[in-house]
């Protein structure tokens, strides 16, 4: 039987770091925002309710217009949340079939969301890895090239750190000040 676990955390804390060790070691990793990206150019259904939802703005020259749409979700509750139904039942319906599919006695998948949708109650066990606000916002402004208004943006689209430490025994703390591979490997041991 497959045993299947969550990776999930805050924006910048340091999933897809985490999920690159794992794979490394050669576990199989979901990566959720990769593969809602791939369904919103593939799924014709997804394609005309988002431009529905959004607008003709929503693709450009058939791209998903990411920058638009994050302008759209991150400030207003009720565009995420309309864009959550279109998008999330698909992911997990996907997320289904890859597992399936899987040989390994041991999957994971990545997802920031998996405590504010629910969705980790699916699973037999949640890694959850945290940073500081304060760190994360660094990160992110380095990486996306984001403005601190626009990363608050997404920190308030999702459930803050000290909640989710109370859901899962399993956290790896990623703040930069403690090595990530030996708590990986402890974990591995423990779930
Ligand atoms: C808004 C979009 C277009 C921005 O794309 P972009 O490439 O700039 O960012 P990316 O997809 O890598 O997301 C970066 C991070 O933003 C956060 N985030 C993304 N979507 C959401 C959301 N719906 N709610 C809260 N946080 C979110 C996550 O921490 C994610 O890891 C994209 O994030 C998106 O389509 N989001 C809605 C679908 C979704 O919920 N995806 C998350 C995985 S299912
Ligand atoms: N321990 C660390 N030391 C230095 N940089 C780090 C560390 N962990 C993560 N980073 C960097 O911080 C940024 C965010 O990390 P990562 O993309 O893994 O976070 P994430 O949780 O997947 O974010 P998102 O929710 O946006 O997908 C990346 O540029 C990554 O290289």
């Amino acid at each position: 039987m497959t045993k299947v676990i969550g990776i999930t955390g805050g924006i910048g804390s340091g999933k897809s770091v985490v999920s690159k060790i794992l794979q490394l070691i050669g576990y199989p990793v979901y990566s959720s925002d990769q593969r809602a990206k791939e369904i919103m150019h593939e799924d014709q259904k997804i394609i005309q309710q988002l431009t529905s939802l959004f607008g003709n703005q929503a693709y450009l020259n058939k791209e998903l217009n990411r920058p638009f749409i994050a302008s759209q979700i991150f400030q207003d509750d009720s565009k995420r949340i309309q864009m959550n139904q279109i998008v999330h039942p698909a992911v997990r319906a996907d997320f289904k079939r890859w597992t399936e599919n899987q040989v390994s006695h041991l999957v994971f998948q990545e997802s920031a969301l998996l405590f504010e949708t629910g969705n980790y109650k699916a699973f037999d066990g949640v890694i959850l890895v945290t940073a500081s606000e304060k760190v994360r916002l660094e990160r992110i402004k380095l990486r996306d090239n984001l403005s601190e208004k626009e990363i608050r943006g997404r920190f308030n689209s999702q459930m803050l750190e000290e909640e989710k430490k109370k859901l899962t025994p399993f956290v790896i703390y990623n703040n930069g000040d403690v090595f990530l591979v030996p708590q990986i490997l402890d974990l591995l041991k423990r779930i």
